[in-house]
């Protein structure tokens, strides 16, 4: 808390600095069936910023088709009233690069809320800390809020970047390894044998990923929607590195008991051990039945000792329906989804609540989006959110920044913790307990999606 309150006062005291840019967004879509040279450039510098390998102009046309899928927005920061350096890139690659496409995250109660994605933040070495992070994201937060979008969203590559952002954990996933030598056996084996599970060409997964993704998505408290390029990565057809295919991807799909698609998993041999290792590459599944039927079939892979996933459920019914949980390891959980609420009465209106009840809250933000005083009122499951006037005249029983609201949303995290970590403070004695039982989720939120 006072950290935060420390952030919004240091915002405000910054020195102006010298900013010799200019920031451009534009489409990332081709033009006439060709990579316009703008996105082209833009692509190389993201390319740059991950360390990844410099796009041949194929690879760039088959990026720019998946992103028009999405309706990918591109931002370039360029240096202005300049020349570059004789045999230096020019002027016309950005010297930092931001993205965003608009999908939905799924807040409970079969409600699909817009949201706003964030992705390929990057600035070049030399360039680096002069407020060009801080620039992009100030002004695409505001577009974002004005345009009427709630929420944003991102997956950081550090954990030190995003919180004075307003960002906050809102999700995690875990490493795990299982071994399943000999097979795996369930408390319940009646509960993995639900419909049918058969083995595909990963191009099928590649095929029906978006339509099994969408009964997903529509079903998991805390997914958020899927780009484009995800169906190609999950059935090892392409990522942003090669759009070679994996060859070694094998795929199963399960089947309902209608015959439909519900779920399926990829898989490919691990090459980091020296057990008979594989490594699941997506697994999707729209009912536990298939999630556990799933599971069985990794297990009954003959010369096949563990199976690793990195983007397990952090309560994961796997590790309970098993017959002995200790060969189920977690070996690492780490924040995977990161939330920043940007207008709070429509965040807080659209979310799920299990218990009804009323109390007040002070929230700050250091860029003004979703400060305010905040009276909550939930009736039948359904909260109606209204802004009180700051003049003193309204009593609120805890104070926050738009950081810890924003972990506390999809329940992340319990008020209870957030307060005994020094990140919120009680204003009126009993509204820690009172906002967890508001705020209490009826499952634990989980985001499938790497962006
Ligand atoms: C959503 C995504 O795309 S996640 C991927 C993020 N990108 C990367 O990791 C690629 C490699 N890194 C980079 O390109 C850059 O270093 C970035 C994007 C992380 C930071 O860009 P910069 O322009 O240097 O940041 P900027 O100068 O605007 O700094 C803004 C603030 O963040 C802080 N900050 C920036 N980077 C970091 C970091 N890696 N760790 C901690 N703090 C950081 C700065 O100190 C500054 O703090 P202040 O304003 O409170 O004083």
């Amino acid at each position: 808390m006072e950290e935060l309150m420390s952030n919004e006062h240091s915002t405000r005291q910054r020195a102006p600095r010298s900013f010799p840019y200019e920031l451009r967004t534009f489409p990332c879509r081709l033009v006439d069936g060709e990579v316009p040279a703008e996105v082209s450039a833009w692509i190389q510098a993201v390319a740059l910023g991950f360390h990844g390998d410099a796009p041949t102009p194929e690879l760039a046309k088959r990026y720019v088709e998946c992103e028009q899928a999405d309706e990918r927005m591109a931002t370039g920061a360029y240096l202005k009233d300049t020349v570059s350096p004789a045999g230096a890139w020019g002027v016309d690659y950005p010297v930092a690069t931001y993205a965003y496409h608009r999908k939905t995250l799924n807040v409970g109660g079969g409600t699909l809320l817009p949201v706003h994605q964030i992705t390929a933040v990057t600035v070049r070495p030399s360039h680096r800390r002069r407020g060009l992070l801080r620039a992009m994201m100030g002004s695409d937060l505001a577009q974002a809020k004005a345009a009427g979008i709630p929420v944003a969203a991102l997956t950081a590559s550090e954990a030190t970047i995003y919180g004075r952002f307003g960002f906050g954990v809102a999700t995690h996933a875990s490493d795990i390894e299982v071994n399943v030598k000999g097979g795996l056996d369930f408390i319940v084996p009646a509960a993995a044998e639900q419909g049918q599970v058969e083995i595909a060409d990963p191009a099928t997964v590649r095929d029906v990923h978006n339509e099994v993704f969408a009964k997903v998505h529509a079903g998991r408290y805390g997914s958020i929607g899927r780009h484009d390029m995800y169906r190609l990565s999950a059935s090892g057809h392409g990522n942003y590195g090669s759009m070679e295919p994996v060859k070694n991807v094998r795929a199963a799909l399960h089947y309902d008991q209608h015959g439909a698609v519900d779920g399926y998993v990829t898989y490919k041999p691990s090459t980091d051990s020296s057990l008979a290792t594989v490594q699941i590459v997506d697994l999707l599944a729209a009912s536990d039945g298939a999630y556990l039927a799933l599971w069985k079939f990794l297990g009954s892979l003959d010369l096949i000792e563990v199976i690793t996933w990195s983007m397990a459920p952090v309560v994961d019914p796997l590790e309970w329906a098993m017959a002995a949980k200790r060969r189920y390891k977690r070996t690492s959980t780490e924040d995977l989804l990161w939330l920043r609420i940007l207008d709070t009465p429509a965040a807080l209106a659209a979310r799920d609540y299990r218990a009804d009840g009323s109390l007040t809250i002070h929230v700050g933000d250091p860029l003004g989006h979703a400060s305010g005083i905040f009276r909550i009122d939930v009736i039948h499951g359904k909260a109606t959110v209204t802004r009180c006037p700051e003049d003193g005249s309204v009593p609120f029983g805890l104070s926050m920044g738009v950081s810890e609201l924003s972990s506390l949303y999809l329940g992340a995290v319990s008020a209870q913790t957030l307060h005994a970590a020094g990140r919120i403070r009680e204003d009126l004695a009993g509204t820690v307990a009172a906002f967890d039982a508001l705020f209490a989720a009826k499952e634990s939120a989980h985001c499938m999606t790497n962006f």
